[in-house]
């Protein structure tokens, strides 16, 4: 086309209000820009107030978007970093027998760099646990209402005056701030102790409750740890921090030691048998609700008087369950169990008793602590009891009951009921 048909073309007037060609397509033109500014200058505002929003938060608690994220229905932090090993194979003295013992899913993952800033979480995810099957005394589900109930009448829940924003379906996701506050910057005042997994601080947080704050090592390869699981007998997890390098757990505060320092340490008393019994009991029912009471279940793989805390009512409270044990100490518990065996097979049950503890327990009362452990050390580990029939053998009245159907059949040995109510228990080895 030439120049001036083009001219000519553009001149012509159009149907809308007779304009011009050349005037039309300028103001089509003219209002395709200020449509354009107009949503460009929206835009902006929005983008504006958002980060306005944000910014009212401190930069640590806002969780970054995360790269690999998992959540669970048992709600927990779980902590990838470096390392590629895998579970190593653990101590297993409480694994249920029998069937399947469940492997607890996963609800955090950090990213295997290790990186904190491919930290994420989905609080909304943890508003429910794993399902408990008979409940008795734990729960694994909303934790919100049920959070004072665990800290005895008349107490407040631990998560009273801590920032809303935080706050995690079952616990809360702390700073490293509020840790620093909480431990006075992690003095060596404020050292509980030293494990596997790295130093337990006392902490006070803002709103006054008592913590325990496990720093983890770095380069630990994987730490799984479980909020949502509710048991009066397991130490509960409070929530977590994950910032920059560090890594933390935030528990309850028990303050009385934890077992072993009990048994084999100088600062604490004697504990009497009754106390024991008491402790054993409640790790029993413990094992019991991580074993059969919740889905899924749960195996803690390193049970030891180390990992059994005391308060001050001599509640045994389990720590560290979920916890995977990475450092494998190499020690064996096994030779403490053929002393036993070897013990009791040569009529010297008496001697196993801790001389140091007066009274001494009954010989009756003897015979049922050893023939309990006796029967959870099967080698056979079918044959072991589940847990809740150990809480049956151990439980207090349990005792008093047995002894009158036993005067009644006029046998003295314990009959197979007497073992958990379970048909094909055999008789008890002869103590
Ligand atoms: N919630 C808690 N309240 C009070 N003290 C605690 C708590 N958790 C752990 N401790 C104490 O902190 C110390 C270190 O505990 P931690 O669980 O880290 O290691 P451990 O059980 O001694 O050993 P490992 O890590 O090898 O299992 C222990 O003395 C323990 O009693």
């Amino acid at each position: 086309m030439s120049s001036g048909n083009l001219d000519a073309e553009l001149s012509k007037k159009t149907s809308i209000v007779g304009l011009k060609l050349w005037v039309v397509i300028c103001l089509s033109v003219g209002v395709f820009i200020c449509m354009f500014l107009c949503l460009l200058s929206m835009w902006v505002t929005c983008q504006r107030k958002s980060r306005r929003r944000l910014d009212k938060y401190p930069l640590s608690q806002i969780p970054n978007v995360p790269k690999d994220i998992r959540v669970d229905r048992v709600g927990g932090p779980h902590f990838h970093s470096h390392s590629n090993r895998e579970h190593p194979s653990t101590t297993t003295n409480d694994e249920p027998s029998g069937k399947n013992s469940g492997k607890m899913l996963f609800q955090l993952a950090v990213s295997k760099s290790g990186d904190a800033d491919n930290v994420s979480q989905s609080s909304s995810m943890y508003e429910k646990g794993g399902r408990s099957q008979s409940g008795e005394e734990g729960t694994s589900g909303t934790v919100w209402k049920q959070s004072s109930q665990s800290h005895g009448p008349g107490m407040a829940s631990p998560f009273i005056g801590l920032p809303e924003a935080s706050h995690l379906g079952w616990g809360h996701w702390f700073t490293l701030r509020d840790l620093e506050l909480a431990t006075r910057r992690f003095s060596k005042e404020n050292v509980v102790g030293e494990g596997g997994y790295g130093i337990v601080y006392k902490g006070t947080l803002i709103n006054g409750t008592v913590v325990a704050v496990k720093k983890l090592l770095n380069n630990l390869g994987e730490v799984d740890a479980i909020g949502h699981v509710r048991h009066k007998n397991l130490v509960r997890l409070l929530g977590y921090c994950i910032e920059g390098t560090h890594r933390m757990l935030v528990y309850e505060y028990v303050d009385k030691g934890n077992l072993e320092q009990w048994l084999h340490g100088q600062e604490y008393g004697v504990l009497t048998w009754e106390a024991r019994m008491k402790v054993l009991l409640g790790i029993a029912k413990a094992l019991a609700y991580l074993h059969e009471a919740i889905e899924p279940k749960v195996v803690h793989r390193d049970i030891k008087s180390s990992n059994i805390l005391i308060d001050r009512e001599f509640n045994g409270k389990l720590s560290d369950f979920g916890l995977a044990k990475l450092l494998d100490s190499g020690e064996s518990h096994v030779n403490l169990v053929e002393w036993l065996k070897m013990m009791v097979g040569n009529r010297r049950a008496e001697e196993v008793v801790d001389p140091n503890l007066q009274p001494k327990p009954s010989t009756h009362a003897l015979k049922r602590a050893l023939l309990v452990a006796l029967r959870c050390v099967d080698p056979e580990s079918e044959r072991r009891p589940k847990m809740s029939q150990v809480v049956r053998m151990l439980d207090a009245d349990f005792p008093y009951r047995e002894e009158r159907r036993n005067r009644k059949s006029r046998t003295a040995s314990m009959d197979s009921e007497s073992m958990g109510g379970s048909a094909d228990i055999e008789r008890p080895p002869e103590i």
